[in-house]
């Protein structure tokens, strides 16, 4: 974040990029800045430095003007003229040390007040991060959309503006404020005393109109936010666009956007017209009205031409320590805002915890999977998605779930990875519960392949040992993709290193599933579960993830949402679900023959595989 404090008033959020986190709502009070104390005493040693060059950067500023008028008097004495200019040599000399060591200072304060800030903000950011992932999908279903990311950048680059420069830069001017009005009123108090009063009576308009800058200036952004949102979703189908020739409609609402964000561009930028208006003729006019009742004093020989000098200087520091004291607030309440919501995920407890005393998972791994009368539902106000649901699924079973869209087939799954805790009933493996062991134990017992087949931007190498639970050799990495039907396609795009592309997306929905099931392979965990893609496959394709899902399937127990006769044919027993129960259990043909639901869904569903 850069040091603010050398720009005027007008060039103050006029230059340069969108600060980040401008439209993020303020906080009402200031309390909750207090919520960052514990990552403040992480550096309180820092902080001790930063604030003692702060103070004497800031002390050392209020003594030139001082030194100044010194300078100035000191010309005015009846002294011969060797003396004279030997006098003018030394004060200048006094200035200018002066002006060095408030350079120094300076740039050490910045240093050490900007380091602090951003080491804040990394601390903050990884602590937030850590516990985004921590908390169950339930938190991120609830929390909008964007939401979660904002707080982790926008926010925190708040509270690194405030504590890297905005909380610095109110201090010093608190200091350099009440300073110069001391001095003022030392150097002559009845001038001080005047000007003391005009000061607040000149800081109105300025901070009425800077409230309608700031209120214009969040409605352009709001509007040009909206536009770019309008023109990025119409880039990013651009395909869509074109084919439903929807060029000119899209070009027309972007212009009347642009548009709007010029009329709310243009209000602002009248508003900071004015201000810059009033701030100079507040500013000449000042200067030209202490000058005035200056020199009168200094004809009456109530003042010196130094102590006028001085006095000049110390309300210029006053005047603008006020106009900075009003600009900064707003940061300062904006940072209130982002505290607040920071810690509010902070504070969030993960609803799914490991218990005060850890049982561990069964040494041997069977894969014994058992839902033992489990009754759940999404949320209070929701249906239960599961009704007294139970099943067994042996070690090394292969175990087909069907049942219409909605049945409760994946919640099964959510379940059973520990993603959300039943209301009752229990979840085991090899006879521990999933309740009375870690998490990360428990899921380690699972190798998950969802439907989406979702793939992360970057190589085939990250993707696969995605999925490892530990160290992983390349090796192990080419058995899985080659057991997956997967390392023949990627060896003819480079091998691990084969570049796949954002999100997986310069691969084919066949090709994406088989490195999804080699990221599952290489897990070695003993129960599979399988959310199979309902797109469909070229004979090609699903023979070979066929094959694929054989193998992965070999040697463990697997659960598998079936919606391929060939996969359900595989499968040693059919689980049929409808609304949260198992309604039917057995074979293809027996459930066929018995004529219920699955024989429904499979004519349905399955005829046309059937038939090949
Ligand atoms: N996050 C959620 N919050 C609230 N309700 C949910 C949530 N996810 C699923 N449900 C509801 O729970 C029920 C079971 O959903 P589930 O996703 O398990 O069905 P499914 O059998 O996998 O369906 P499909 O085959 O369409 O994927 C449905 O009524 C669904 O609307």
């Amino acid at each position: 974040m850069s040091d603010t404090s050398s720009q005027t008033v007008d060039d103050r959020r006029e230059t340069g990029p969108e600060r980040a986190g401008e439209n993020r709502p303020k906080g009402r009070s200031i309390k909750p800045l207090a919520l960052l104390w514990p990552y403040v005493k992480r550096h309180i040693g820092l902080v001790f430095v930063a604030a003692v060059f702060l103070v004497v950067a800031a002390l050392s500023a209020l003594t030139i003007p001082y030194l100044f008028g010194q300078a100035v008097d000191a010309g005015q004495g009846g002294q011969s003229g060797a003396q004279l200019l030997d006098t003018i040599d030394r004060y200048f000399f006094y200035v200018l040390a002066a002006a060095v060591a408030m350079g120094i200072l300076s740039a050490l304060r910045f240093y050490f007040v900007s380091r602090f800030g951003e080491r804040v903000a990394a601390d903050l950011r990884t602590d937030l991060y850590s516990k985004l992932l921590s908390l169950s999908p339930r938190f991120h279903a609830n929390i909008r959309s964007g939401e979660a990311v904002s707080r982790l950048t926008a926010d925190v680059s708040l509270i690194e503006t405030f504590l890297g420069s905005s909380a610095s830069l109110a201090t010093r001017t608190i200091l350099s404020t009440v300073g110069a009005i001391i001095m003022m009123l030392v150097t002559n108090w009845q001038l001080g005393g005047t000007l003391l009063l005009m000061i607040p009576l000149a800081m109105f308009p300025v901070m009425f109109i800077g409230r309608i800058i700031r209120g214009a200036s969040n409605k352009a952004q709001t509007k040009l936010a909206d536009a770019g949102a309008q023109a990025a979703e119409a880039l990013d189908a651009i395909e869509l666009v074109q084919a439903y020739g929807q060029e000119k409609q899209r070009q027309a609402s972007f212009t009347t956007a642009a548009e709007e964000v010029f009329r709310a561009a243009l209000k602002r930028i009248t508003a900071r017209a004015f201000m810059i208006l009033a701030v100079s003729i507040m500013l000449l006019g000042g200067m030209v009205g202490i000058l005035w009742l200056g020199a009168r004093s200094v004809a009456n020989g109530n003042m010196t031409p130094g102590e006028l000098t001085q006095m000049i200087l110390y309300a210029f520091y006053a005047g603008s320590g006020f106009g900075m004291l009003a600009e900064v607030w707003g940061e300062v309440m904006r940072a209130a805002g982002a505290a607040d919501r920071a810690t509010e995920i902070l504070n969030e407890r993960p609803e799914i915890r490991a218990p005060a005393t850890i049982v561990p998972t069964a040494p041997d791994h069977r894969g014994h999977l058992v839902f033992d009368r489990v009754n759940f539902s999404y949320g209070q106000a929701d249906a239960p998605a599961l009704k007294d649901f139970s099943l067994d699924v042996r070690p090394g079973e292969f175990v087909a779930l069907v049942g219409p869209s909605g049945a409760g087939k994946s919640t099964v799954f959510r379940l059973a990875l520990r993603l959300f805790d039943p209301q009752s009933g229990r979840i085991l493996v090899d006879d521990v519960a999933a309740t009375d062991t870690d998490p990360a134990l428990w899921r380690a017992q699972f190798a998950y392949a969802p439907q989406e087949s979702a793939l992360f931007t970057g190589t085939a190498r990250e993707n696969i040992a995605f999925g490892a639970l530990g160290a992983v050799s390349d090796k192990q990495l080419i058995k899985a993709a080659t057991m997956a039907e997967a390392w023949r396609f990627l060896e003819e795009k480079g091998g691990l290193d084969a570049n796949i592309g954002q999100k997986g997306r310069s691969l084919s929905g066949g090709q994406r599933q088989r490195v999804a099931l080699a990221r599952a392979l290489v897990r070695e965990a003993p129960i599979l579960l399988l959310d199979e893609a309902t797109s469909a496959l070229d004979s090609e394709s699903e023979g070979l993830v066929q094959k694929a899902i054989a193998t992965a399937a070999e040697g463990r127990s697997t659960l598998v949402i079936a919606h391929r006769l060939s996969t359900i044919r595989r499968a040693t027993r059919i689980v049929v679900m409808d609304d949260g129960r198992i309604v039917e259990e057995g074979s293809h043909d027996t459930l066929v023959a018995k004529g219920g639901l699955y024989a429904r869904l499979a004519e349905m569903q399955f005829a046309a595989a059937a038939a090949e």
